[in-house]
């Protein structure tokens, strides 16, 4: 029987992540509970588990940012097992790895001794920052969106009211006829590609981004490879309706949307480009500096959907 350590992110998807605990919280009496206090504390607290060197599972109760730390402060630790609850605003991890809701899915897990099959996770470098991904991670448009919106004293506002995915929604369409598309380089292992007009570059370790757009179909996070999708050369308002196509998977046959399946992905920039690993602020990538997308070595606990 594994030991149960819970983290909770009190403030992921609005307080969804403390009422649904507080709903699980009677059925779990053993577990060992955390609550995250601020911003990247979650990281420490899987860091100091994985010290303790116990088999565990660890639950993760909040949206994709509350699982990226824990998945962060996990890292070099198979003997831990991470799984979420999903109660953030976007949860594209749980498109793809395993969710839990209730206390039946929680004892799967803690009374199976099967092993769980381990997962790759991504790299994002720019010297001398290293940013773990496990969704996608990448430049431009996307990124300079969730810059703003954190920046914005609205969300907080409107997410009190559970509309704070208004301010998004206002922002892509102010970056739609505002952002500057730059160019890009790319190198795919050993093959160099230059693109002109680029709104964003994404390198996915799974199908899922944008809180359940499929921009990235083949991206499989049991296999060894990583994919880019660069979208550029296109009017504004057609990326706009390029967004809608992603929900029917029609983007991949587009002129304008690029996709390279590879293990190294080497971009280099034309002009400064903000830059996201799994929805959330990573930095800027300048015009001189080299962001190295791979895969860590190491690998990763986490079950994913098609197994149960
Ligand atoms: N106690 C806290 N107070 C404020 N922010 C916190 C606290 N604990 C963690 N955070 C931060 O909250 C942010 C949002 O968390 P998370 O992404 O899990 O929820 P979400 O934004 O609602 O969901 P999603 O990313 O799926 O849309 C994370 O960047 C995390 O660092």
């Amino acid at each position: 029987m594994k030991s149960v350590t819970v983290i909770i992110n009190p403030v992921a998807g609005n307080g969804r992540a403390l009422k649904k605990w507080q709903n699980l919280q009677p059925s779990l009496p053993e577990a060992t509970v955390y609550y995250s206090e601020y911003p990247r504390h979650a990281v420490s607290i899987a860091k100091n588990l994985v010290k303790e060197k116990i088999a565990r599972l660890v639950i993760v109760i909040g949206g994709d940012g509350t699982v990226h730390e824990v998945i962060e402060g996990t890292k070099g630790a198979p003997w831990i097992e991470v799984v979420a609850v999903s109660a953030g605003s976007g949860n594209d991890f749980g498109r793809t790895f395993t969710t839990v809701d209730s206390l039946e899915d929680i004892q799967d897990f803690v009374e199976t001794s099967a092993p769980v099959k381990q997962m790759r996770i991504g790299r994002m470098h720019t010297s001398p920052k290293e940013m773990v991904f496990i969704n996608n991670s990448g430049y431009g448009f996307d990124a300079k969106v969730v810059y703003e919106a954190n920046q914005s004293i609205w969300k907080k506002r409107l997410n009190r009211f559970g509309l704070g995915k208004v301010v998004y929604y206002g922002l892509v369409v102010r970056e739609l006829v505002t952002y500057q598309p730059t160019s890009l380089q790319l190198k795919v292992d050993d093959e160099n590609h230059t693109f002109h007009d680029v709104w964003f570059v994404v390198v996915c370790n799974q199908a899922y981004f944008g809180g359940g757009m499929k921009i990235s179909p083949h991206s499989n996070p049991e296999d060894d490879f990583l994919e880019a999708t660069v979208v550029s050369g296109i009017s504004r308002w057609k990326l706009l309706v390029l967004f809608g196509t992603v929900f029917l998977g029609w983007h991949t046959k587009l002129a304008a949307v690029k996709q390279f399946s590879g293990t190294r992905f080497e971009l280099t920039t034309s002009a400064p480009l903000i830059g996201h690993a799994d929805g959330e602020y990573s930095g800027q990538l300048l015009p001189g500096d080299v962001a190295v997308a791979t895969l860590y070595q190491e690998t990763w606990a986490m079950p994913i959907q098609s197994e149960r």
